[in-house]
């Protein structure tokens, strides 16, 4: 049985293939800004981004959300990373309705969805493959969804042909040169940092989370533009609710890049 979100396949049981999922730095987790301690390392080395255009960005629909594979060198340093890491692709978790989606929660609030850019470490490993079990080898971009009147311009290029993906394993290329940096909040200088982990199977403990305090803002048209996606052929299940809750923090630190 493969895992997915369903009630028999979804993720309270996927520690039966993953025992990981019981492990001590899982994720998402709910953060709680008071019980971040700010950390000034993280300011005075600021998280910088160089991402470049895409000039042909496959979009494709691997069943369970909608994935967009990035070749072009895109890259991030600094705040809490030790070396260069390399964009590898970038993916959507939404809910079935707005007060529901996001995987982070901010005290205990869901947001309508949640933007993950995935970086590997590119300074230690040669590939995602080599990056993605190793403690230092990935670093998610995390970035709150929320609803305003306006659709958001950057998602527009995505959310305009999502019906070309509708269907399982379809894939259709982003003509016009796509630059990534499109889909990232104004002020990237305020986020929450913890490390964590893949939120789906293989759940790899090898994630440092940057969550950015400001979210994007999408349109409700746009919002039902994901919802729309499907598990497989025609007629199967729209892809919703494809999040993981949040784990406890237990020992590990939150820190913030902001008072
Ligand atoms: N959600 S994450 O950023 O921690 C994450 C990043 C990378 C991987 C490895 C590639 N696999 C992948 O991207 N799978 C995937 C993504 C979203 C959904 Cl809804 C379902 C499956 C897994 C999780
Ligand atoms: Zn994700």
């Amino acid at each position: 049985a493969t895992w997915g979100y369903g009630n028999d396949n979804g993720p309270a049981t996927w520690v039966k293939s993953f025992p990981v999922a019981a492990g001590t730095r899982q994720s998402p987790i709910d953060i709680v800004p008071t019980a971040a301690k700010c950390d000034t390392k993280l300011t005075e080395n600021p998280l910088t981004v160089n991402y470049s255009p895409e000039p042909a960005m496959e979009l494709c629909n691997p069943g369970l959300s909608v994935k967009a594979n990035i070749k072009s060198k895109s890259v991030i340093k600094g705040g809490p990373l030790e070396g260069e890491y390399k964009l590898e692709q970038f993916h959507l978790h939404w809910g079935s309705a707005d007060k529901q989606g996001s995987e982070h929660t901010l005290n205990g609030k869901m947001f309508p969805a949640e933007l993950h850019l995935v970086h590997y470490n590119a300074t230690k490993y040669s590939s995602f493959g080599e990056a993605v079990d190793k403690p230092d080898g990935l670093a998610v971009f995390g970035i709150f969804l929320k609803i305003s009147d306006k659709p958001h311009q950057g998602l527009k290029s995505l959310t305009d042909v999502l019906s070309e993906v509708q269907y399982k394993d379809k894939s259709i290329n982003i003509k016009q040169e796509y630059n990534p940096v499109c889909l990232l909040p104004d002020n990237i200088n305020k986020y929450w940092t913890y490390l964590g982990s893949l939120t789906t199977p293989p759940l790899c403990e090898s994630v440092t989370w940057i969550v950015f305090e400001e979210p994007i803002e999408v349109s409700e048209d746009q919002m039902k533009a994901f919802r729309a996606l499907c598990c497989g052929e025609c007629g199967s299940a729209p892809i919703v609710d494809n999040y993981r809750p949040p784990l406890p923090l237990g020992n590990r630190q939150l820190r913030a890049s902001f008072q």
